[in-house]
């Protein structure tokens, strides 16, 4: 099984190394993993003037799965969009078709005293966010900067993008959340923003039409501002939420924090082959790059998921998973997850606590 590993910028490189051990320990019991590694995002710009180099991008296309870190550096803000570290992420996901993102946000009740949430409020906590990856305002054209044609300002510099989703691009993301919410506690919350935006007026009766193709699965509906204030005051009322792809970035960052950490977050990006990209849900984190801190779970977790859904070995992916308890369960904790009565590791020292662990 050929693994494509795109480590790229920041702490991407030292979650990726982690990652790939957990990997390479799984693989020594007697699976055939080949990784292929490929340089992506600003690392990539560096070295070729691109951040998504056609080599990268045919190995992702080739691979049976893409393991990928983060992209991103303050340094590279300034250059042109197309350049920019960031359109390599975009990138992957328009080409490999990955529309169907899967940021599950479950709160290891070991952890429960790093959420920053009280205890009770989120133990327990295990929901799914269904985010859709590859349309809305994220992908809309036209977009741009203008002198204003029209309006108050007309006459004045002004920049747009456009908020878009057709019909098919709607139907197929709600047919996968639907689906996660048969295989979970059977309930799906829509989030949009209906009473203000006509994509998303479209998006709610969409997502109401394939729902009655699923009488098992109890729908509702909840505007986008109203879903962050859930998320914090009562989370586990929750079970799938599905929604537009800026909408899912912003909650599942909020979401991650009552896991404990963004550093707990991994996510799976599926296509309609069932191919994926998996990558923890946080960014490259440039403030703590280098210094061997960051958090390698959510990278280790997103190769479980993998394992799962690109590789066909569920009973495996359930092994790391248990393997990342356990470390916890030892007191074991990077320094954004730390508590008082834990022991602070670095991030290569939580990724051998997890190889140790698989036994
Ligand atoms: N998919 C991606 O590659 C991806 C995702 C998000 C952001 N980014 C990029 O990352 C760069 C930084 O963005 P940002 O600062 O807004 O978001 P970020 O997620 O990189 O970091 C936000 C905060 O969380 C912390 N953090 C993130 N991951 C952590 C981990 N594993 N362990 C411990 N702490 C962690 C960081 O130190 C920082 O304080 C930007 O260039 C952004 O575009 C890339
Ligand atoms: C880096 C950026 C393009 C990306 C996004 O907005 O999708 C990131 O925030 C994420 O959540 O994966
Ligand atoms: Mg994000």
């Amino acid at each position: 099984m050929k693994i494509a590993v795109l480590p790229g910028d920041g702490i991407g490189p030292e979650i990726i190394a982690e990652a790939v051990k957990v990997l390479q320990r799984i693989a020594q019991d007697g699976f055939d993993f080949t990784f292929e590694f490929a340089p992506v995002g600003g690392a990539a710009y560096a070295a070729s003037g691109h951040p998504l180099p056609e080599a990268t991008l045919s190995l992702a296309k080739s691979a049976d799965a893409v393991l990928f870190g983060a992209v991103g550096d303050w340094k590279y803000d300034t250059l042109e969009r197309h350049l920019r570290p960031e359109q390599a992420i975009l990138g992957l996901r328009k080409n490999l078709g990955l529309f169907a993102n899967l940021r599950p946000a479950i709160l290891y009740a070991e952890l429960a005293d790093a959420s920053s949430l009280k205890p009770e409020v989120v133990s327990g906590l295990d929901i799914l966010i269904v985010r859709e990856l590859t349309g809305d305002i994220y992908f809309g054209q036209p977009r741009g900067r203008r002198t204003a044609p029209d309006g108050a300002f007309v006459g004045q510099p002004e920049a747009f993008d456009t908020m878009r989703y057709s019909r098919p691009e709607i139907e197929r993301i709600a047919h996968v959340a639907f689906k996660a919410a048969q295989g979970r506690n059977k309930r799906l919350t829509s989030v949009d923003k209906a009473n203000v935006l006509e994509t998303f007026q479209f998006w709610k009766d969409i997502v109401t039409e394939v729902g009655q193709q699923y009488p098992d699965v109890q729908l509702d509906h909840m505007y986008v501002d109203n879903a962050a204030m859930q998320l914090v005051k009562a989370p586990k009322k929750f079970d799938v939420i599905v929604t537009g792809n800026m909408f899912g970035d912003i909650l599942s960052d909020e979401a991650s924090m009552l896991t404990g950490s963004i550093g707990m977050l991994p996510s799976a990006s599926l296509n309609e082959k069932g191919q994926g990209l998996y990558e923890p849900s946080h960014g490259s984190a440039p403030d703590i790059a280098g210094q061997g801190i960051a958090n390698p779970l959510a990278t280790i977790l997103s190769a479980a998921m993998m394992l799962r859904h690109s590789l066909g070995l569920p009973e495996q992916a359930d092994r790391i998973e248990a393997a990342v308890q356990k470390g916890l369960a030892q007191g074991l904790r990077t320094p954004d997850i730390h508590a008082p009565g834990t022991q602070k590791v670095s991030t290569a020292q939580m990724g051998d606590a997890v190889v140790t662990a698989l036994g």
